[in-house]
């Protein structure tokens, strides 16, 4: 269980290179100094930036294969997860969709201060975002399930990789699910919180792949 900074940073870098890490470390050194401008993580999670957020973020890495299409997440906010992952994986085409302006400033002023060439950020709300097959879909705090569903099903194929933070309301969330649709997802528990669940579907089912190291 990742119950520490420390632990957060010692999870993380076993998933990502040693360039990974330092564009984690300038991404943190960032969030903290747009925070004191922008509400952008809440205070009480500042000095757990990396149990909470980017370890949290990280660990959807484990659900992933290594090769994958684009990685659409949504509703990215501060940058989570997306931008942490287009950090660890910088060759990845990892698009970024958020609809609140400050934020896509932000998104994209970090995305530039951290040369994230394969990472676009799209400023629109997803309703207007053009239809593409994605190879991993994320949203971390976006909407319950069955909107969720019913926004983002038009970039699912039947490869597609749903990475679905939940908190601690992930199985009641499921649950809502309608049973058709149901089977193809299940609750994995989160390293960052025992009694929180991440949603996860698709061809990746079952358990956690193993910890994949970029290099
Ligand atoms: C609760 S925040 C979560 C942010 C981030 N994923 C996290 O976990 O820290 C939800 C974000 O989704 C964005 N959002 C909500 N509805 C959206 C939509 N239809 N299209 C794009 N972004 C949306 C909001 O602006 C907000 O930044």
């Amino acid at each position: 269980m990742i119950d520490s900074e420390e632990t957060a940073r010692v999870f993380t870098a076993g998933l990502c290179d040693a360039a990974a890490m330092a564009r984690l470390e300038h991404l943190a050194e960032l969030l903290r100094a747009e925070n004191t401008r922008q509400n952008l993580i809440a205070r009480a999670t500042v000095d757990s930036l990396w149990q909470r957020h980017i370890a949290d973020s990280a660990q959807l890495l484990c659900y992933v294969p290594r090769e994958t299409g684009v990685w659409l997440d949504l509703g990215t906010g501060a940058g989570f997860p997306g931008l942490v992952i287009a950090a660890m994986r910088p060759d990845w085409t990892v698009y970024l969709v958020e609809s609140r302006k400050r934020r896509v400033e932000w998104l994209d002023a970090a995305r530039e201060a951290l040369q994230l060439s394969h990472c676009r950020v799209i400023g629109e709300r997803l309703e207007n975002v053009p239809d593409f097959s994605a190879g991993v879909i994320s949203a971390r705090a976006f909407a319950p399930m069955p909107r969720l569903l019913e926004l983002a099903g038009r970039f699912s194929t039947k490869q597609t990789v749903w990475l679905l933070p939940k908190g601690r309301s992930a199985a009641q969330d499921l649950a809502s699910v309608a049973k058709s649709r149901r089977s193809m997802f299940h609750v994995e528990q989160s390293l960052t919180d025992p009694e929180a669940g991440i949603i996860i579907g698709g061809p990746v089912q079952g358990a956690r792949l193993e910890a994949r190291q970029a290099s």
